[in-house]
């Protein structure tokens, strides 16, 4: 196997005897915390970090019998696209050497596409999960906000980000989803089964919904006849011409498929990814208070007074991309730029999740291009952070209206794995694992 560098951490944490994930590898990305190993979020901040508890979701894990295999490369705190913001050095693409995974989650989605695991976990704060799945060719689920529970998730962007499975096929992500999802009561922002319920059958409309509120692995049955899939133009125009290629010959095969495609419109998202960075960026400058040498991080023995100790511990610990978000996000919190910046992007957040609704009137699941554009080279987009924000258009808008969505493999362009992505409304995880099944 070459050395793609996927793990941080290699380990061997074994699960209960039986349950449905018994005889699974599974890999966990490097900000969700397991007892007794190392969970470094891909920053020296968190070097020698050991955390003394479980996430929810690897309790869950051991509990339904897997194996977790390691924790996963990552950009630092989840900040970034590519995984080459790593502390520990960049991921190498295995379904398109010399490219980068995708990211934050690269290096889960690359245990995965290079056979390390059999599935893994992820974070999604603005496209993490379904961007290195697009870029790696496997399948990727950003659950509904509140589904899975973030207890033990080291916090980038609480208001942004789900745990979601990464899988070789739409059935294995969807089972895997059913061993993690479900409500906890070390988080309060996770939903009743119930109440959820009750959310996507009065909102999905379909009438395959099946009863539980889990059993997602059922509803990739490929049984798409009558489905009605919303284009949102405004997600479609200015892709790459490869990707965009790919995108329509998918649609096609849905098409002869039974399912109807209509043309929607959400005008709000040209405002998303401004939005978007301002909300992650100010809740980081927020969460990444606590590393300062003392409360967690580098403590080094540093001269001076307490302001200074705590300068030197961040200058040392933080990478760069995490210093400029800090920057920018203490800068649009501060007294005089709140209102100009923060709340601003919270009434674009409004506007989007209004779009989406009116766009679920006409639609039971939309489709876009995962990503679009096809994977970088390695290196290739380092110089240029705008560029890199600007590649998240289509995945950012799902994360401020707290939706589901999932990518799955559609095709290639030139030899590089291309990204489906289907988005359903709150709690219709049904709905897209089975549209996403039937382009496999
Ligand atoms: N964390 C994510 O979901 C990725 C996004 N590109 C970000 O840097 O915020």
């Amino acid at each position: 196997m070459a050395d793609e560098n996927v793990f941080i951490t290699e380990a061997t944490i074994e699960g209960a005897e039986d349950g449905p994930l018994a005889g699974k590898r599974v890999a966990v990305k490097d900000n969700i915390s397991t007892e007794g190993v190392r969970t470094t979020c891909g920053s020296d901040m968190l070097a020698d970090y050991v955390p003394p508890y479980d996430a929810t979701v690897v309790q869950r894990l051991k509990a339904a019998g897997a194996t977790i295999v390691g924790k996963t490369n990552m950009d630092e705190f989840g900040m970034g696209s590519t995984t080459e913001t790593s502390a520990f050095g960049p991921t190498d693409n295995p379904a398109a050497p010399g490219h980068v995974p995708g990211g934050s989650s690269g290096g889960s989605a690359a245990a995965v596409a290079g056979d390390y695991a059999d599935l893994a976990l992820g974070t999604d704060t603005g496209g993490s999960i379904r961007n290195p799945a697009a870029f790696c060719g496997v399948v990727g689920i950003k659950p509904t906000y509140g589904l899975v529970s973030r207890y033990g998730l080291v916090a980038y962007a609480n208001s942004l980000e789900q745990i979601g499975p990464l899988a070789p096929t739409v059935e294995e992500a969807a089972a895997l989803l059913d061993v993690v999802a479900g409500p906890d009561d070390n988080d309060a922002t996770t939903r009743q089964e119930s109440e959820a319920r009750r959310a996507s059958d009065s909102r999905a409309g379909d009438a395959r919904e099946t009863g539980a509120n889990s059993n997602y692995a059922d509803a990739a049955d490929g049984d798409v006849e009558g489905l009605t899939v919303g284009v949102p133009t405004e997600l479609v125009e200015g892709v790459d011409e490869g990707v965009r290629e790919s995108f329509e010959a998918a649609l096609d095969d849905l098409r002869d498929q039974g399912v109807e495609t209509v043309d929607v419109s959400l005008p709000s998202v040209e405002t998303a990814v401004q939005a978007y960075y301002v909300v992650a960026m100010s809740e980081a400058s927020s969460n990444l208070a606590r590393y300062d040498g003392v409360r967690y991080g580098v403590s080094g023995g540093y001269e001076g007074n307490w302001n200074e100790s705590f300068a030197d511990s961040r200058e040392e610990g933080f990478g760069e991309e995490v210093k400029r978000r800090v920057l920018l996000g203490t800068y649009a919190l501060s007294a005089g730029y709140h209102d100009k910046y923060y709340a601003k992007a919270q009434d674009a957040r409004a506007w989007i999740q209004r779009d989406f609704d009116a766009a679920f009137d006409e639609a039971d699941v939309l489709a876009s291009p995962t990503m679009p554009v096809p994977p970088f080279e390695l290196g290739e987009s380092l110089d240029d952070p705008l560029q890199l924000y600007l590649a998240d258009a289509n995945t950012v808008p799902v994360n401020l209206a707290n939706l589901p969505a999932i990518s799955v493999p559609a095709g290639e362009t030139d030899g590089l794995p291309v990204g489906m992505q289907f988005v359903g409304p709150a709690f219709g995880e049904h709905a897209i694992v089975r549209a996403a099944s039937a382009l496999e």
